[in-house]
């Protein structure tokens, strides 16, 4: 591997690329630690793995002998947005991109080195832009399922400040729902709110609108029965991003399973001024998203902190709620309570001192 290209570039041409190979193990490493420790994934952890270990065939003791770090002038540059991540996302992120430049790096300069290295990396980095989006969606997929309190929004000037109070609380999934404003005011909102619930590292999903949600690289889309078919969304957002469909029937619920929801909304559960003129579905149909979802779901419609054991005592064990928290005076407290019950409810079931 350690062919000579001209005897002028090679000492250029090596120590570039020892501090590329560098710099992608040292990447994959970062994200592969999130995919061990993080994810619990161990498929996503090896596929990381593997890639080092390719990665590691090239880095050959002649070209780390090329390096010289006390006289490389990159040691110092370092941006401020590198001494600091708002989060989770981010800091993948951040090691994504640096592993896919390093791996273009390797793959042009390669090309100098040795004919298979230029094609080596370049498939390299397609494979790498596909564990990006497998990382992507595992992740989206995980935060779901551990998500038992769903806030939809209404639209208020206290928006943000209750969302980031609910956030506080513990919040991990939201969804932008404002049938009355213009597109542009949804467009800066949506853009707003999805900031916000990535710095706490909770899922963002709008309402009804798959423009906006690729506009705003949300997490996903929530889709009632007139809108969109779930197929098409799809191919509009990709494999990565999650789709939630309301259901209001055992009917509505079969279909989108079949359609490949990622989870459903079952409601109403009573009637509800926030969707005002629409039956209650009732706790009946709740009791069937009990015996037959195969998808996490979302009981939804008039639920407070008064009708909140009814609902439980179904089976349920998540909610979502646009008024208990929107028009809450502490919302903080409120998501707080909502979560240790829906905690504790679980935590019953599991020791069998509830019925499942
Ligand atoms: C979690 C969740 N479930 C149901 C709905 C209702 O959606 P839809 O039927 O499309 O009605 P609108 O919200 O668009 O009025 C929801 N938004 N979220
Ligand atoms: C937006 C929405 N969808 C419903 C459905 O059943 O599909 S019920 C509902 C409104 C929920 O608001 P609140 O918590 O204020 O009652
Ligand atoms: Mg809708």
């Amino acid at each position: 591997m350690d062919q000579q290209y001209t005897p002028l570039a090679q000492p250029i041409l090596y120590r570039i690329l020892d501090a590329n190979l560098d710099r992608t193990r040292e990447g994959l490493r970062i994200i592969e630690e999130w995919c061990r420790f993080g994810l619990n994934s161990g498929e996503l952890a090896e596929e990381c793995k593997h890639l080092r270990q390719e990665i590691a065939r090239w880095h050959t003791m002649t070209l780390r002998s090329y390096r010289n770090t006390t006289d490389d002038p990159g040691t110092e540059l370092t941006h401020p947005q590198e001494e600091q991540r708002s989060g989770i996302e981010q800091l993948l992120q951040a090691n994504f991109c640096r592993v896919q430049e390093a791996l273009r790096v390797l793959e042009e300069y390669g090309k100098l080195y040795h004919p298979e290295m230029g094609r080596t990396f370049k498939q390299m980095r397609y494979q790498v832009y596909t564990l990006e989006s497998r990382l992507l969606a595992h992740e989206r997929h995980k935060v779901l399922q551990n998500s038992y309190l769903y806030l939809v929004t209404s639209p208020g000037e206290k928006l943000f400040a209750i969302v980031e109070a609910a956030l506080q609380g513990g919040l991990t999934l939201v969804q932008y729902r404002d049938k009355t404003s213009n597109d542009e005011i949804r467009l800066k909102t949506a853009q707003k709110l999805c900031q916000l619930c990535h710095r706490y590292d909770a899922l963002f999903l709008v309402n009804d609108r798959v423009d906006l949600a690729v506009a705003v690289d949300a997490d996903g889309v929530h889709l009632g029965q007139d809108d969109i078919p779930i197929q098409l969304a799809r191919q509009v957002l990709g494999p990565q991003r999650l789709i939630g469909r309301s259901t209001h029937s055992p009917e509505d619920m079969k279909r989108a399973i079949q359609e490949g929801a990622d989870y459903i909304g079952v409601g109403p559960v009573y009637e509800t001024p926030t969707k005002a003129g629409k039956a209650a579905a009732g706790l009946e149909y709740v009791r069937h998203a009990v015996k037959n979802s195969t998808l996490p779901w979302f009981a939804i419609g008039g639920i407070d902190m008064n009708n909140f054991d009814d609902v439980m005592a179904t089976g349920c064990e998540r909610v979502a709620v646009v008024r208990s928290i929107m028009n809450a005076e502490q919302p903080t407290l409120v998501t707080q309570y909502f979560l240790s019950q829906l905690h504790r409810v679980r935590n019953l079931r599991t020791h069998k001192v509830l019925p499942n």
